[in-house]
């Protein structure tokens, strides 16, 4: 065999041998302690996983700084230079206020030859209760089949650890090798609930702490399809409150129904006019703020291999907004759209309760994309709805909030971080095949922050799988993705050591 034979993922490997020789070997080495190691990763992710760290729950907010300092102890455990950063207090609906998580920051190494990286990650999770249908206790790390299911095990604990477990295999093989860059750390504990607090910690630490990070790194995403990928973009994310308030408290349904103006059926009526039955926004402005699809994009979409049929049976759906692949990718990654997450004051109990709530608030956001602006966001929203009750002619009252105001977040994908030739070799050396090159429709509401206030580039490096179930019932992080993944952050390290120093 000749070698312009040997197949491309092959040739990649061999050149990024030769252009770093002692990659193979250092890899091997690591590679082989990851492996050996994996039980007490495990271990490690279950006692992350049984701290109920949700922080839309101020009840669990004990819960949440013990999840900080547990996260700060490991990393002092292994010799870093650690911080608690007070970010101050959440002010509560009622006008109280509770102490925020205290942000993680932590530093390994501070040679000034070497590239810095920032790893952000977060160690708070969305809500789980066992009677929302999980098979398993949500906190009780289980594993079925190679599969450990748990609440916040993909997002972002085991991504999380696994770049702490990086770390701690450079140092432990320090004979081998030593770390190939300096690694910073800023561990939240507020993502959940849009990062309250973490804006401002970042402007205040841009001159301190974040003044000589070259690269900022975040793993808090997942794979499109068992491929693994490189992630350019996540959307925003604008999360509102929409209250009516009518009467003074519940009624019987059946002495007063008929003759008050419920504020449910006020809320469901203006709830219906922000999307149509088709997915088409109906709030005026939004939708021709967004930045056209280009022909480049669209070729990327189209050269991206995603099964409609699998991604159907995987969420359980006969039907899709779209029928072809670009149309499907785009509305996930690039175009904004609104969904109603749940009415507070409504009945949802199991049983008939026959009564007219008196106070009902629907939760609602909008995934908003370049070139939409939370700010611009928030007043064409308030100014529609409050519009479209007037016509209604209520005599309740309508009170619409911003409660999260998260912007999208878009790489130039020219960057030499993401550009094929200078990066990609990593993957061939862990996966042995190239990355798909993605987009996100989640929202990492720090990652514009990040990058406006530090003018560093970002690197988003998922290893969570494409059916982990984020937000979900039964979320899990796969043995395999959590421990190859671990293996991807040792290889990408010696990538990025490698790469001109800004
Ligand atoms: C603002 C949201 C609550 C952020 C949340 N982020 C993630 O899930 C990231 N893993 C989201 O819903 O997108």
């Amino acid at each position: 065999m000749k070698i312009w034979q040997l197949p491309s993922v092959l040739l990649l490997l061999i050149s990024s041998v030769i252009s770093h020789p002692h990659n193979l070997f250092e890899y091997n080495e690591l590679s082989e302690y990851v492996d050996s190691h994996q039980e007490e990763y495990v271990q490690t992710l279950r006692d992350w996983v049984a701290v109920e760290s949700d922080s839309s729950d101020v009840l669990k907010r004990p819960d949440c700084h013990r999840m900080m300092d547990m996260t700060a102890e490991k990393l002092r455990a292994m010799g870093g230079k650690v911080e608690l950063v007070d970010i101050g207090v959440q002010e509560l609906p009622n006008g109280q206020t509770v102490d925020l998580p205290k942000v993680v920051t932590a530093q390994f190494g501070s040679d000034p030859s070497k590239q810095t990286v920032c790893v952000y990650g977060h160690v708070d999770v969305q809500p789980a209760k066992l009677e929302d249908g999980w098979a398993t206790d949500p906190y009780n790390l289980t594993d079925i089949d190679g599969n450990l299911y748990g609440r916040g095990a993909s997002d972002n604990k085991a991504p999380v650890l696994a770049w702490i477990h990086t770390v701690e295999a450079y140092q432990a093989l320090k004979i081998v090798c030593d770390l190939p860059v300096n690694v910073k750390f800023i561990i939240e504990g507020m993502e959940e609930t849009g990062s309250n607090g973490l804006d401002a910690m970042i402007m205040a630490q841009r001159d301190s702490f974040l003044s000589d990070v070259d690269y900022i790194l975040i793993s808090d995403c997942g794979w499109l399809s068992r491929r693994p990928a490189l992630t350019y973009g996540t959307r925003g994310n604008c999360y509102f409150f929409a209250e009516v308030e009518g009467p003074k408290q519940d009624l019987h349904s059946g002495v007063y129904g008929g003759t008050v103006i419920e504020p449910m059926t006020d809320l469901i009526g203006i709830l219906d006019t922000l999307i149509s039955p088709s997915g088409k926004i109906l709030i005026p402005g939004i939708r021709e703020a967004v930045a056209p699809l280009s022909d480049e994009e669209w070729k990327m979409y189209q050269d991206i291999e995603f099964d409609i049929e699998s991604y159907k049976s995987k969420i359980g759906v006969s039907q899709l907004m779209y029928n072809n692949k670009v149309d499907l990718l785009a509305h996930r990654w690039r175009y904004p759209t609104v969904t109603v997450h749940g009415i507070e004051g409504a009945f949802s109990a199991p049983g008939t309760k026959t009564v007219i709530p008196a106070k009902v608030i629907a939760k609602f956001s909008i995934r908003q994309v370049p070139n939409m602006d939370p700010a611009v966001v928030k007043k064409q929203v308030t100014d529609y709805l409050n519009s479209v009750f007037a016509k209604r002619k209520s005599p309740n009252k309508l009170k619409v909030t911003m409660v999260i105001g998260a912007k999208p977040w878009l790489a130039d994908t020219k960057h030499p971080l993401y550009e094929a030739g200078k990066i990609y070799h990593f993957f061939i050396l862990v996966f042995n095949v190239e990355p798909d090159l993605i987009r996100e429709g989640g929202t990492i509401p720090i990652a514009k922050t990040f990058e406006d206030v530090t003018g560093k580039s970002i690197i988003m490096l998922p290893i969570g799988g494409f059916d982990d179930g984020l937000h979900s019932q039964n979320e899990k992080m796969s043995r395999y993705n959590y421990i190859e993944g671990t293996k991807l952050f040792i290889a990408y390290l010696h990538e990025v050591a490698h790469l001109k120093k800004n």
